[in-house]
C-alpha cells in the first residue's frame, strides 16, 4: 500500500514541475495519490482511519486575537471538519521551489486539495510569507489542460502559503510551528504532512523535533523522504530504524520521483502489454541497454546537499537502478507495486559486484564557449574549492540471470554536460539488427506523445 502511495504521490508531485501544456496531470494517476483528498467525494479514509471530510474555508476571529480564543471560538462550530496542514520542510531549496510547491499549485488548480488547507515552508534561511510567495510565484505555472482564471487560483494558493523560519534539530523551533499550525487549522481536525526537502543528514532531526513537537494531535501525520536513503546499506538501515523510533512505516512515504516519470510508469505496461515486445526482451536480441542522464546545468547553489552525495548517490544508485528494474525484471504475478516490487528485487540480487575497472568518474571543469564562461563545479561557493566528488560517472553492470548474461547495462549521469537535460534516454539495441544505433529509444522526459520511438522496421528484420 505505501509502495503503490509513494509511487503515485511521485508522479503526481513531479509531474507538475514542467511547463509544457501537454504534460497535464492526468486524473488516473491521481487516483491513486498519497494525499486522498478529493474535496467533492472523500471516500477515502486516512492512515488512522478518519475521513477526510470536506471542509469550508472561513477566516474566522481577526488576526490580532490571542490564539486560544479564535481556536476556542471555532472548534465549537468546526471540530467535526478536516483540514490539511503541508509543511514543506527546507522550503528555500531547488527541489522545494522548482518542484514541490508547483506540484502543490498544481492539485489545488484541479480541485484536489480539500477546501481547508495551509502549506508552510520551513527552512533555516530568514524568509517573511511574502518573501517565500515572491520565490514560489516564479514557479508555479498553468499549464493544466484549461488554463482559466490561472491568475486568481495563483493567488488565492499563495495566500495559503505562510513561512517559519527554524533550525532542523529545534524541538522550540517546531513547537513555534505547531502553534502557528494551530491557528491556522483553526480548530479543526488537522491531517499534517511534512515533506522532507532537505539533505538526508538532518531528516531524523527533522523528523524527531516534527513528531514530537508538531503531529496532528488527533488526525494523522506521514512524512515524505526523499532520496538518498542514506549513504551505503549501514546507513541506509541506520535512518530507518532512526525514523521508525519516531514513526510507524505506514506513515514513511519514500520519493524516488523518476517512478513518476510517465514513460517510467508506462515500461511495464509496454513491456507486458504488447506481446510485441517481450519475446524480444532478452539477451537473445538485445545487445545493450543504455541509462543516459545528462544534465546541462550544474550544481547552482545545491552545493550544500550534492557535495556528500555526489552524481552516483544522486542519479544512479536510485533513479537509474530503478529503471534498470523496471527494464530487466520478469513478469510480475500483476502490475501491484508489492509484485512489482519483488521482482525488482530479484534482478537487483542477480546483479554482479561492480567492479572498479567497469567505472569512470569525472568532475565537470570551468570553460568559455562563445564568449560566454561556464563556471566549474568547485566554483560554486557552495561546495568546498578542494572537492573531489563526482559530477559524472559511468558505469556497466551486469546481470548474472538467464534472460540478461553477457548484456551490459551502461549507466551514464553527470551534471553540466554540453547535451540537453531532455536527453535522458533508454535505448537496447538489436544484437542481430542493430544496423544503426537504436532499435528502441525510450526518452525518460520528454511529454508520452514525442517520447517512444520505435522503428519497427530495425526490430523485424
Ligand atoms: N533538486 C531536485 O530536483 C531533486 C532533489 N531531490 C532530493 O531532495 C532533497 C533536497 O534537494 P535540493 O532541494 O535539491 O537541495 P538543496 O541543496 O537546495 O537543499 C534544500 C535546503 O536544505 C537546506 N540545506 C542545504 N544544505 C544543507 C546542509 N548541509 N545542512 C542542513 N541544511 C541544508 C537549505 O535550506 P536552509 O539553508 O534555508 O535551511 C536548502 O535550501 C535531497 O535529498 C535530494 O536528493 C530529489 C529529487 C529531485
Ligand atoms: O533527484 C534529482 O533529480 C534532478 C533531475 O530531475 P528531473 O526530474 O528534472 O530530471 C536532479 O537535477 C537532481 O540533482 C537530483 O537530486
Amino acid at each position: 500500500m505505501a509502495t503503490c502511495c509513494f509511487r503515485a504521490c511521485s508522479s503526481l508531485a513531479f509531474s507538475a514541475s514542467s511547463s509544457k501544456p501537454e504534460d497535464s496531470i492526468s486524473r488516473r494517476r491521481m487516483s491513486c495519490v498519497l494525499l486522498p483528498l478529493q474535496r467533492r467525494s472523500f471516500l477515502m479514509k486516512s492512515s488512522n482511519g478518519h475521513p477526510l471530510n470536506a471542509v469550508s474555508f472561513q477566516d474566522g476571529l481577526s488576526e490580532n486575537s490571542p490564539i486560544e480564543d479564535r481556536i476556542g471560538h471555532l472548534s465549537e462550530s468546526k471540530h467535526n471538519e478536516t483540514t490539511i496542514s503541508i509543511t514543506v520542510v527546507g522550503a528555500s531549496g531547488d527541489l522545494a521551489r522548482k518542484k514541490i510547491f508547483p506540484a502543490l499549485f498544481a492539485l489545488f488548480y484541479e480541485d484536489w486539495l480539500p477546501e481547508h488547507f495551509t502549506v508552510f515552508g520551513y527552512a533555516r534561511s530568514k524568509l517573511t510569507d511574502e518573501e517565500l510567495r515572491n520565490m514560489i510565484s516564479g514557479t508555479l505555472t498553468c499549464r493544466i489542460d484549461k488554463s482559466e482564471n490561472c491568475g486568481d487560483k495563483m493567488e488565492q494558493f499563495l495566500q495559503r502559503c505562510f513561512y517559519h523560519s527554524g533550525q532542523y534539530n529545534s524541538e522550540d523551533d517546531f513547537a513555534e510551528l505547531d502553534k502557528k499550525l494551530k491557528l491556522k487549522e483553526e480548530g479543526r481536525k488537522p491531517n499534517r504532512l511534512f515533506y522532507l526537502s532537505i539533505p538526508p543528514n538532518v531528516f531524523v532531526d527533522v523528523v524527531r523535533c516534527a513528531s514530537r513537537h508538531a503531529s496532528s494531535p488527533t488526525g494523522w501525520t506521514r512524512v515524505i523522504v526523499e532520496k538518498p536513503f542514506g549513504r551505503d546499506s549501514d546507513s541506509s538501515a541506520e535512518l530507518t530504524r532512526c525514523l521508525k523510533q519516531y514513526l510507524s512505516e505506514d506513515q514513511i512515504f519514500r520519493i524516488d520521483h523518476y517512478l513518476g516519470k510517465e514513460l517510467v510508469e508506462n515500461l511495464s505496461v509496454l513491456r507486458f502489454s504488447n506481446l510485441v515486445f517481450e519475446p524480444l526482451w532478452s539477451r537473445q536480441y538485445i545487445r545493450n541497454v543504455q541509462l543516459i542522464f545528462s544534465e546541462d546545468f550544474g550544481t547552482e547553489g545545491r552545493g550544500g546537499y550534492f557535495d556528500s552525495y555526489g552524481i552516483i548517490r544522486d542519479i544512479m544508485q536510485n533513479h537509474l537502478l530503478q529503471i534498470l528494474a523496471l527494464f530487466a525484471m520478469e513478469t510480475p504475478v500483476s502490475l501491484d507495486a508489492e509484485d512489482i516490487r519483488n521482482e525488482k528485487v530479484k534482478v537487483l540480487r542477480s546483479m554482479r559486484k561492480l567492479q572498479l575497472d567497469d567505472v569512470v568518474i569525472g568532475q565537470y571543469k570551468g570553460h568559455t564557449k562563445g564568449g560566454k564562461s561556464f563556471p566549474g563545479y568547485t566554483d560554486d561557493p557552495t561546495v568546498p574549492k578542494n572537492s573531489l566528488t563526482p559530477t559524472f560517472a559511468a558505469a556497466a553492470l551486469f546481470i548474472d540471470n538467464v534472460r540478461w548474461d553477457g548484456v551490459p547495462f551502461l549507466m551514464k549521469a553527470g551534471k553540466a554536460l554540453h547535451t540537453r537535460r531532455d536527453q535522458s534516454s533508454v535505448q537496447a539495441c538489436s544484437r542481430v539488427t542493430c544496423i544503426s544505433e537504436h532499435s528502441v529509444l525510450i526518452w525518460i522526459k520528454q511529454p508520452m506523445s514525442s517520447s517512444f520511438v520505435c522503428n519497427l522496421m530495425k526490430l523485424f528484420i
